[in-house]
């Protein structure tokens, strides 16, 4: 497999590091980043958190503007930070920002045209971290966390895989999405009209549904919300999700922020509380 390094940068000990890989899954070259800490070049392998973006970002948004470096070179855990869609110019797009291409909503398409490269889901759970594993001197102990639609993402697949992730955290999730127009929107498109195939998506139906029996568990939960985010009544729900916890007993920590918006300074602002949440998880506190 040809795996290209895009670009290296040092910064706290560690490297950023951008790579574009063939990806099977999506049937396109994709993007990722991953900052490697300090201990994973002194011959130690370290966990990874995999960080999923929100609407309009790539690869970038997150490692430029959270501030997530300096915590996680303490920590030692590596950051991988996947793009948000499959890219590319025979690839479909919309003229919107919340569909298509920057807009893959961590799902896998069943409709045509989205069906031939849109498959983020079985791309993030399954090719992703393979690739991360087979390349890097990382441990398979993982958590996985994000922004918005990648707070959903986030949410999403550690809810329907709890026994491949060890914590779960989302500032700003679009927690209820088959209630929310982003939602339905990307789900009418990438789903189809038949809404009794959304609800494997929808962090609040699994959460509400969610169970420690039969030898599962839960994957603890931190959620972080501004209280004066644009997206938040309209969008967002974060009550849904809090009633759906309370029904069924889930681990989950919901903070509401006065004053914070939707944008990456409220990220930057608390990402050492969920960097530090995730690595009491990931045995490296
Ligand atoms: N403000 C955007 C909505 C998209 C948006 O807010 N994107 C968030 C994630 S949902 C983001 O992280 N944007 C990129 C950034 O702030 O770096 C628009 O209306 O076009």
């Amino acid at each position: 497999m040809t795996v290209e390094n895009l670009s290296s940068n040092k910064t706290f000990g560690g490297w950023n590091k951008q790579y574009s890989h063939q990806s099977k899954t999506l049937n396109c070259a994709m993007r990722f980043a991953i900052y490697l800490p300090p201990q994973a070049s002194n011959g130690q392998k370290v966990p990874v958190l995999y960080w999923l973006s929100g609407l309009t970002c790539s690869d970038e948004n997150f490692m430029h503007k959270a501030g997530a470096h300096r915590i996680a070179s303490e920590l030692g855990i590596a950051i991988v930070a996947p793009d948000t869609s499959p890219r590319g110019s025979d690839v479909a797009d919309d003229e919107g920002y919340d569909l298509g291409q920057g807009a893959g909503f961590y799902v896998n398409a069943t409709q045509a045209p989205w069906n031939k490269h849109y498959q983020m889901y079985d791309y993030i759970v399954d090719e992703l971290p393979a690739l991360v594993e087979s390349m890097f001197p990382v441990t398979d102990k993982r958590s996985i966390a994000g922004h918005s639609m990648g707070g959903h993402g986030a949410l999403v697949i550690a809810l329907r895989n709890s026994d491949a992730y060890q914590s779960v955290s989302a500032f700003s999730p679009i927690s209820n999405p088959i209630n929310c127009p982003w939602g339905k929107k990307a789900f009418t498109a990438y789903l189809g009209r038949d809404m009794t195939t959304w609800s494997d998506y929808d962090a609040s139906t699994l959460m509400r549904n969610a169970s420690a029996e039969n030898g599962k568990s839960f994957v603890p939960a931190l959620v972080s919300q501004g209280e004066a985010d644009d997206f938040l009544a309209e969008q967002l729900k974060p009550e849904v999700l809090e009633a759906a916890a309370k029904n069924s007993g889930y681990p989950l920590a919901l903070e509401s922020h006065e004053g914070y918006d939707h944008s990456y300074f409220f990220i930057a602002s608390f990402i050492e509380q969920h960097l530090r949440f995730h690595g009491s998880h990931l045995s490296v506190s």
